[in-house]
């Protein structure tokens, strides 16, 4: 099977893929489409979850530990028919019965992620061995929600996936960054060693609808002070930047990559590139405009630039983003206003 490389040559395996179920040769008989996502209490995951359900021949299980997650981002398909929520935490093995897995299980915020360091990396690697290893026994296909924290402090500007980038292995930020780096290395070596089908993308900075409201990560942040009325705290120097894309967005890039025929690694994410000063005065502009900013201490490892270069996904997946920061920001407005019981002035 080709893969693409990061460093742009094809890669080959030998390995024909482990036989999906027999349930897919069925000749009388078109079963679902079963679908795990780990993590699909979360954030992104919840807003997949929903995507998935609309197509009335995908079976979905979600498992999770609610660490970040939560029961109410699903509340909607709790007793569908052709849903499952599993409480199970995937640095332990798992046996289910699936064609496809969306891994997303990890602590994405830096406050949660920093919380508990060597749990954040057993995630990473051991959760990802695991799914790798149901991937290989039920021939499931698996995608893998790695992220831009592999570049690092990335010293190319904007980030393509052939960068291999500038990470501190000992830093605060390394369980991580670190952490989804070895779990990358583990999607190649399960594909070149038993020939599963993988599929990895490398998410950017992601925001909408549904994010913890102390969640702890900037666009909530922003939100939630400026909807409070207090300052909006910019860690310093302010001039560190962004690139912002809108769940839905992301969501459809994380289904077309899956469908699609193309290993990755694939930046999916918003180009449009922000500092967190500019961010912030779009914020106190759209939301709140009697709002102040106030700039504040960072944390160690901080990456100064962040934007991702698409190019591939738009060639391979016929990808790019459609919801830009100004329009996308008013609907998260929305739901963080009826979450915090604050209504329009
Ligand atoms: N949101 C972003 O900007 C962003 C950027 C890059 C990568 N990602 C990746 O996307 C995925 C989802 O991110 P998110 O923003 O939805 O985060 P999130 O924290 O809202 O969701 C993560 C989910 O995983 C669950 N989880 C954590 N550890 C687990 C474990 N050991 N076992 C089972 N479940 C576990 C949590 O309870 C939560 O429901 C993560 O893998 C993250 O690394 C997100
Ligand atoms: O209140 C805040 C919070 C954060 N920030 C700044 O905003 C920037 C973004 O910080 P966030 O915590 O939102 O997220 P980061 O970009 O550091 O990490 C994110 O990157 C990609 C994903 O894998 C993860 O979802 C997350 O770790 C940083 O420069 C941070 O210093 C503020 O200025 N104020």
């Amino acid at each position: 099977m080709a893969t693409d490389s990061p460093n742009g040559e094809q890669q080959t395996t030998s390995k024909p893929p482990p036989l999906p179920s027999p349930l897919r040769f069925s000749k009388f008989f078109q079963a679902n489409m079963r679908i795990l996502v780990t993590g699909g209490a979360g954030f992104i995951g919840s807003h997949l979850v929903d995507k998935l359900m609309q197509n009335e021949k995908n079976e979905v299980t979600v498992v999770d530990n609610f660490f970040t997650g939560s029961k109410d981002n699903l509340r909607k398909w709790i007793d569908h028919p052709r849903f499952e929520l599993i409480r199970h935490d995937v640095t332990q093995p798992l046996f289910v019965e699936v064609d496809q897995i969306y891994h997303l299980a990890c602590p994405a915020s830096p406050i949660f992620y920093k919380y508990n360091p060597v749990k954040t990396i057993k995630t990473n690697v051991i959760g990802t061995l695991n799914m790798l290893g149901l991937a290989k026994r039920v021939g499931a296909r698996i995608l893998l929600t790695s992220t831009s924290e592999v570049y690092g402090d990335p010293l190319i500007h904007p980030q393509p996936e052939t960068y291999l980038g500038n990470v501190n292995p000992i830093g605060v930020r390394s369980c991580y960054d670190e952490g989804k780096r070895v779990a990358e290395t583990l999607m190649f070596d399960y594909h070149r060693q038993h020939g599963i089908e993988i599929r990895i993308a490398r998410i950017f900075n992601t925001y909408g609808p549904r994010m913890n409201i102390d969640d702890g990560r900037v666009v909530s942040n922003f939100i939630a002070q400026a909807l409070r009325g207090e300052p909006l705290t910019v860690q310093k120097p302010g001039s560190q930047t962004r690139s912002f894309c809108y769940v839905t967005d992301m969501v459809d890039g994380l289904l077309r990559l899956m469908e699609g025929r193309s290993t990755g690694p694939i930046n999916i994410g918003n180009p449009g590139e922000f500092t967190m000063l500019e961010l912030a005065e779009t914020v106190k502009e759209l939301i709140n405009p009697k709002v102040q900013i106030n700039m504040v201490d960072n944390t160690p490892d901080d990456p100064r630039q962040r934007k991702p270069d698409i190019a591939k996904a738009k060639e391979l997946l016929g990808w790019e983003p459609q919801v830009t920061l100004r329009n996308g920001l008013p609907l998260m407005e929305e739901d963080f206003r009826s979450r915090l019981g604050i209504s329009k002035a």
